[in-house]
């Protein structure tokens, strides 16, 4: 929660949405609190946009009901939703100036055209475009022409933003001045905004909270670093973070240790449900694993492949038992392709899930 309000901006309640007989969200349940930033994510097709475009009105809902600043909006016109959404794409009417654009909606709302021009001019001059104002969008760059679409947006003052991948048609550089500016923006309006991304970084340092998504399911809803260190489950902990988590297959021994190969690691879980034998499997992020002398707590490999990225490095290590992992390693010696090494991982760090990916502890 970003003010502190806690009154709710956005709830969604089993939401359904189906295409024909095939249902693609499956009952959603979400509550939005005033003034948050809240990303999706998850793989391509779990339903992120069809969600969104749902909160803009702009899909129909086949069942539950959305609300909006404690009004049901499930079956009003996007236009009367109190949202505005920016999309990947821009939207902008390529025969109008940028100053066009930018009142072109408060223009059909019957406003005011003295007060279109003072809101036209405020919001260009947050945004850095009046400069800009005169020409057509076909003479922008695609950063200015996605700040002239945000415009659009703010101009408007809608209760909540919307977002569907806004900046990923942008080269890298751009992408990260944008998200800054999003980040910006977000603070100074403090606005309810909903976004979605397939990039892990817009998604952690944007977000208040995290919705993953997979197969038109919520699989956990929290902060950033509650999805990143504390994953509800198996998915989330290997969808969040990259390169992605570490997953061993281990075996549970009913002494509070599993075994990898030769290494018996310390797993406080509870061992109520399972029996000696049963497979887990042991989740460490890259970040956590540490080369150090071996011993009986130590995961052992061979480094197969090795990524200098200047400040950090990546090492492809295999197993004895063909296991892969995959190593992030900040500083030390530049650990060469074939040599042996034993890793270490801090218990605080380790997390292990059931075979059926529930997570265990
Ligand atoms: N008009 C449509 N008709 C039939 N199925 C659709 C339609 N639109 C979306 N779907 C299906 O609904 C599911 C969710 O799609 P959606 O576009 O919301 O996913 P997404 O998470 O946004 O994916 P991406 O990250 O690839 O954009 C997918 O299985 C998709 O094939």
């Amino acid at each position: 929660m970003a003010n502190g309000t806690g009154n709710k901006s956005v709830v969604l309640s089993d939401i359904r949405k189906s295409y024909g007989n095939l249902e693609v969200i499956h009952g959603i349940d979400l509550t939005i609190e005033e003034g948050d930033f809240v990303v999706f994510v998850g793989p391509s097709g779990c339903g992120k946009s069809t969600l969104l475009r749902m909160i803009a009105g702009l899909e129909e809902v086949t069942e539950g009901e959305i609300a909006i600043k404690g009004r049901d909006v499930t079956d009003l016109d996007p236009s009367e939703r109190g949202i505005a959404m920016v999309f990947q794409s821009y939207a902008l009417y390529p025969h109008m100036s940028v100053g066009e654009n930018l009142g072109f909606g408060l223009k059909m709302a019957r406003t005011d055209p003295a007060d279109i021009e003072r809101r036209v001019a405020q919001v260009s001059a947050i945004l850095k475009i009046d400069p800009l104002l005169d020409r057509r969008p076909g003479q922008l760059s695609g950063g200015q022409r996605q700040r002239v679409a945000i415009g659009r947006a703010i101009v408007r003052k809608p209760d909540v933003f919307l977002f569907d991948e806004p900046l990923s048609n942008l080269d890298a550089e751009l992408r990260v001045s944008m998200r800054i500016e999003i980040a910006r923006l977000h603070r100074e309006l403090g606005n309810t905004m909903i976004y979605v991304t397939h990039d892990q970084t817009e998604a952690m340092t944007l977000a208040d909270q995290i919705v993953v998504l997979r197969d038109g399911r919520i699989e956990q809803t929290g902060s950033p670093r509650e999805v990143y260190e504390d994953p509800a489950n198996m998915f989330v902990a290997g969808f969040i973070g990259s390169p992605r988590m570490n997953f061993l297959e281990a075996e549970w021994q009913g002494d509070g240790t599993v075994h990898i190969g030769s290494a018996a690691l310390w797993a406080p879980i509870d061992g109520s449900s399972l029996a000696p034998g049963d497979r887990l499997r042991l989740g460490m992020r890259p970040e956590h694993l540490t080369v150090c002398e071996p011993g009986a707590e130590r995961i052992a490999a061979q480094v197969e492949f090795s990524e200098y990225l200047g400040g950090t490095r990546y090492l492809y290590c295999q197993l004895e038992d063909g296991q892969s992992l995959v190593v992030e390693q900040r500083e030390g010696p530049d650990w060469q392709v074939g040599e042996r090494l034993s890793f270490s991982v801090p218990e605080d760090r380790r997390r292990f899930f059931a075979g059926d990916g529930r997570r265990l502890r």
